[in-house]
C-alpha cells in the first residue's frame, strides 16, 4: 500500500538511494515549491500515480520532475506554487512543440510539467502525441483543471478537479490516464453507461469519452455519492466486451486501501470529515473514501488501471442510484399512429401540428398508410415522434392492422360533427387492443371542434367514453391549430416519461396533464 503519511524518514532515505534525484528532493514540510514522493525505482506510469494519490490526499496537485539522468519524480503543489514555477507548462497544446525545441528542457533535472488550467479538449492531442511521437521518450505531463459537468445539457453543478498524464519513459510505451478528484456540490445523478455523447468535452466525462474512442471501447460514467462532502464522479471506459456499462475506473482514489476510518456516521450535517493516520493524529481533511463502486481492487499499488483492462462492475452497481432523471436516448423514434375513420381529420391533424397549416376543403382519403418524423422538445430533452398517418377507409384495415403492433403510441380520432365516426369508436377501440401492444399510449380525440354549430357529439360524450376505457381525451381542431400540439406533446411526454423513467421516479400523469391543457385552452366551447 502506498505510504501516505510520507514519514520523513523515507524521504531522506529515497534521497539517498536516488543519487542523481536526490538533489531534487526537499521536504515535504520545507516551503520551497516542490514535494517529493518516494519513486521506489518504478515506472513512470507509477510514480504519476503516486503523485496524484498524495496530491490528492494533501489537496495539491500533482507534479512530475524529470533528472537529467531520466529518472522521474513525482510530487505535488499548490496551485500557487505551480503558477509561481517558471518551468510550469500551462498550455498543453504546446506541449510537444515545447518539448522539440528545447523549450522545456527535459536534459536538466528541475522540468516540472504541469498544466494547472489545460482544457481537456487537448487530451486528444495530448494523446496522439504521447502514441506517435515515441522518440520523445523523456519526458511527461500532467494536466489539471476544473469544469463543470453538463452531461445531456443538464448542469449538475459540479465542479472537478482532473488529472491527466503521461508519456511512459521507460519503454516509451504511450499511456493516458485520467482521473477525477475533489467533487463538490454534486448533485446526485443516475448512471447513465449508455449515454456518451456530452456535449460538455471540458469534463471528465468528456476525457474519458475521448479515451474510450480511441480505444474503441464505450465510454461510461458512475457517481458515486455518500455525503454531500464525498461525491464524486468517474469518467471511465468499459472493455468494448463487457456487457453496457462495465466501467473501469481510470485514476482518482484508485488506491482502494487508503487509511482512513469511517466516522461519518457521527457527524454533523455539512461538517467535513478529517482523516486520522495509522498514529491516530488528525491529518486534515480526510481523503475521499474508497467509491463505493471500488473498480479496481487489484493490482499492484492499485495502479493496475491500464485501459484495455477494464474489469466488470457488479451488475447492482450499474443500477441508477437515485432520483435523478435516467437518460432518455433521443436516437429513438417512438412510433405514433393516427386512427379513425375516414374523413376525421388524422391527415390534416398531422399537417397541422407538422407544418402549422390547414388546407381547407382538400380532403383526398389516405391511401394505405405513410409516416411523418417529428422530432418535439420535452422537459428540454429531443423526442422523435414518428407519426404514421393510416387510411381510415374499412378497404385499407388489413393493411393498418399490421402497424398497430410497432406503435408506441394512438391518437384515436373521430369528428365531432360526424355521429357515426363517434359510434365507431369502441370498434375502434377494439381492434387496437387486438391487434396493438398492450401499454400502448391511447388518446381520444374529438377533432374539428372549430366547427361547433355542426356539432353532432357533444363533449360530455367523449369525456365519458374517454373515462370508460380510461383514456385521456380532449377536442381539437385541425383546422385552428386547437390543442394540436398539446395532444402530440403529451403523448411524446408520456412515451419519453415512460423509456427514461427511474423505478422511484413518479409516473407522468397524462390525463392531469391534459385537465390541465384544456383548462388553459379557451377551444371550442363544449355543449
Ligand atoms: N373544419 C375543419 N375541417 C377539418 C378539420 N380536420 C379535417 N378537416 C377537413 O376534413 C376533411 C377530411 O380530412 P382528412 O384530414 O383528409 O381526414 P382523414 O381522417 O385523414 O381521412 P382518411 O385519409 O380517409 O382516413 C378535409 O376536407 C379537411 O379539410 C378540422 O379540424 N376542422
Amino acid at each position: 500500500m502506498l505510504e501516505t503519511a510520507l514519514p520523513q524518514e523515507s524521504l531522506e532515505s529515497v534521497s539517498r538511494q536516488e543519487g542523481a534525484a536526490a538533489s531534487t528532493v526537499e521536504r515535504r514540510s520545507a516551503n520551497q515549491g516542490y514535494n517529493v514522493v518516494p519513486l521506489f525505482k518504478t515506472t513512470l506510469k507509477e510514480t504519476f500515480l503516486k503523485a496524484v494519490l498524495i496530491a490528492n490526499h494533501e489537496r495539491m496537485l500533482p507534479a512530475m520532475k524529470c533528472s537529467s539522468e531520466g529518472q522521474v519524480s513525482a510530487g505535488f503543489q499548490s496551485e500557487k506554487q505551480s503558477f509561481e514555477n517558471n518551468n510550469s507548462v500551462t498550455d498543453l497544446e504546446n506541449v510537444e512543440e515545447k518539448i522539440l525545441n528545447d523549450e522545456i528542457k527535459k536534459d536538466k533535472d528541475t522540468v516540472i510539467l504541469m498544466s494547472p488550467k489545460a482544457p481537456v479538449v487537448k487530451l486528444k492531442e495530448v494523446f496522439t502525441i504521447v502514441d506517435s511521437k515515441k522518440e520523445v521518450g523523456r519526458w511527461a505531463w500532467l494536466s489539471h483543471y476544473e469544469v463543470s459537468l453538463k452531461p445531456n445539457g443538464r448542469n449538475l453543478g459540479v465542479r472537478t478537479t482532473a488529472l491527466a498524464g503521461c508519456g511512459d519513459l521507460q519503454d516509451n510505451e504511450g499511456k493516458i490516464l485520467l482521473c477525477t478528484q475533489k467533487s463538490s456540490n454534486v448533485q446526485p445523478a443516475g448512471y447513465q453507461a449508455s449515454q456518451v455523447d456530452w456535449p460538455e468535452e471540458r469534463d471528465s466525462f468528456g476525457a474519458a469519452i475521448l479515451t474510450a474512442r480511441e480505444k474503441k471501447t464505450a465510454a461510461t460514467t458512475s457517481v458515486n455519492y455518500k455525503k454531500l462532502h464525498w461525491n464524486r464522479y468517474d469518467g471511465g471506459v468499459g472493455d468494448g466486451e463487457c456487457p453496457s456499462g462495465s466501467a473501469v475506473q481510470v485514476g482518482g482514489d484508485i488506491d482502494c486501501e487508503l487509511d482512513y476510518e469511517e466516522e461519518d456516521e457521527d457527524l454533523e450535517e455539512g461538517e467535513i470529515p478529517h482523516w486520522k493516520n495509522p498514529k491516530g493524529e488528525l491529518k486534515g481533511r480526510r481523503p475521499h473514501p474508497p467509491s463505493r463502486h471500488c473498480w479496481l481492487k487489484g493490482g499492484e499499488l492499485g495502479l493496475d488501471i491500464l485501459l484495455d483492462q477494464a474489469q466488470i462492475m457488479d451488475e447492482e452497481d450499474l443500477q441508477p442510484r437515485d432520483a435523478a432523471q435516467p437518460c432518455y436516448n433521443e436516437e429513438q423514434l417512438q412510433k405514433t399512429i393516427l386512427v379513425g375513420d375516414s374523413g376525421v381529420g388524422k391527415t390534416s391533424l398531422l399537417v397541422q401540428f407538422d407544418q402549422g397549416k390547414f388546407i381547407p376543403g382538400s380532403f383526398s382519403a389516405t391511401v394505405g398508410i405513410g409516416f411523418t418524423n417529428k422530432v418535439v422538445t420535452v422537459d428540454g430533452v429531443k423526442v422523435k415522434l414518428q407519426i404514421w398517418d393510416t387510411a381510415g377507409q374499412e378497404r385499407f384495415r388489413s393493411v393498418t392492422h399490421a402497424y398497430y403492433r410497432d406503435a408506441e403510441a394512438l391518437l384515436l380520432l373521430y369528428d365531432i360533427t360526424n355521429r357515426a365516426s363517434f359510434d365507431n369508436i369502441r370498434a375502434w377501440l377494439t381492434e387496437i387492443g387486438e391487434y396493438a401492444q398492450k401499454d400502448v399510449v391511447i388518446m381520444l380525440l374529438g377533432n374539428k371542434c372549430d366547427m361547433n354549430h355542426e356539432r353532432a357529439v357533444r363533449s360530455e360524450e367523449g369525456e365519458n367514453l374517454a373515462k370508460e376505457y380510461g383514456v385521456p381525451f380532449m377536442e381539437t381542431s385541425a383546422k385552428t391549430g386547437m390543442n394540436v400540439d398539446v395532444a402530440f406533446l403529451a403523448a411524446a411526454k408520456e412515451l419519453k416519461q415512460r423509456a427514461g423513467r427511474h423505478p422511484d421516479q413518479p409516473t407522468f400523469q397524462i390525463h392531469e396533464y391534459i385537465e390541465a391543457q384544456k383548462k388553459k385552452s379557451s377551444c371550442c366551447s363544449f355543449h
